[in-house]
């Protein structure tokens, strides 16, 4: 090797290495919240447990549902709208403290013409994602109806909500401002969490929903446990 392609060669290891560092691999942690930890000790040695929790996506049409989870699932953005037909569906594993979990993500269309067919997905969802577009005023008016719809089957005692604002690269500050004020009212009203994210730019990008941090929550309230002889 000369001199310089050492150097390349070693920056490049650098960079490599950078994806392996401690920090990264986020199934050695164990800072994790106290009642994180519960759940996850429940799971007895010896057995196979399957923690899945369905979670649906609804929305209006077009407000980012199908690149909110690519996002989410595969770090990817496409830019070209493709209208979801029905439902679509994504299953992202990862493990905390060791335990195996799954997210079934149902990704459900929001062209009118498909609700019929979307709806008939809603039921025995843990988690259901309203998502709107924060540069439009009128899908965040639409929420509403949408959570209703999804809760017909679904029990809201033991269902988490979350309300996702959607494109925020494309807001100025104030615009972000005003319709903010509406969604967090929204979500307080509704008892959601509330997320401002791009999916494109993956802001915000130090909390945008990695899954071990961001999905345990789903968990909280329920775990199936499956034990094999
Ligand atoms: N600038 C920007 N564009 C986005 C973002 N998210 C989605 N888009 C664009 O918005 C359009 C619609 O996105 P989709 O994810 O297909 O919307 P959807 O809600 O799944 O649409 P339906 O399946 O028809 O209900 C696409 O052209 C995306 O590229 C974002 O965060 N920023």
């Amino acid at each position: 090797y000369t001199q310089s392609e050492k150097e390349i060669a070693n920056n490049s290891c650098l960079s490599l290495l950078q994806c392996f560092c401690p920090s990264t691999a986020l199934h050695t942690k164990d800072g994790f919240h106290p009642q994180v930890r519960a759940v996850c000790q429940v799971q007895k040695p010896g057995s196979i447990s399957f923690n899945i929790a369905k979670v649906i996506v609804v929305g209006d049409v077009a407000v980012g549902k199908t690149c909110l989870i690519s996002r989410f699932c595969k770090d990817e953005f496409e830019k070209n709208y493709k209208a979801t037909i029905g439902v679509d569906f994504e299953m992202e594993r990862f493990e905390v403290l060791g335990v195996p979990f799954s997210l079934q993500l149902w990704d459900t269309a929001g062209q009118e013409r498909f609700k019929c067919i979307a709806s008939t997905y809603y039921r025995g969802a843990q988690a259901i994602m309203v998502v709107f577009d924060l540069s439009s005023s009128t899908s965040l008016a639409h929420a509403r109806q949408w959570l209703e719809d999804s809760m017909k089957e679904n029990d809201p005692s033991s269902v988490l909500l979350f309300l996702v604002g959607t494109k925020k690269d494309l807001s100025t500050p104030d615009q972000l401002l005003r319709i903010e004020r509406e969604a967090i009212q929204l979500s307080e009203e509704i008892k959601a969490e509330y997320w401002a994210v791009s999916a494109k730019s993956g802001e915000p990008s130090t909390h945008f929903p990695h899954p071990p941090l961001a999905c345990v929550s789903l968990f909280m309230g329920f775990s199936l446990v499956q034990e094999m002889e």
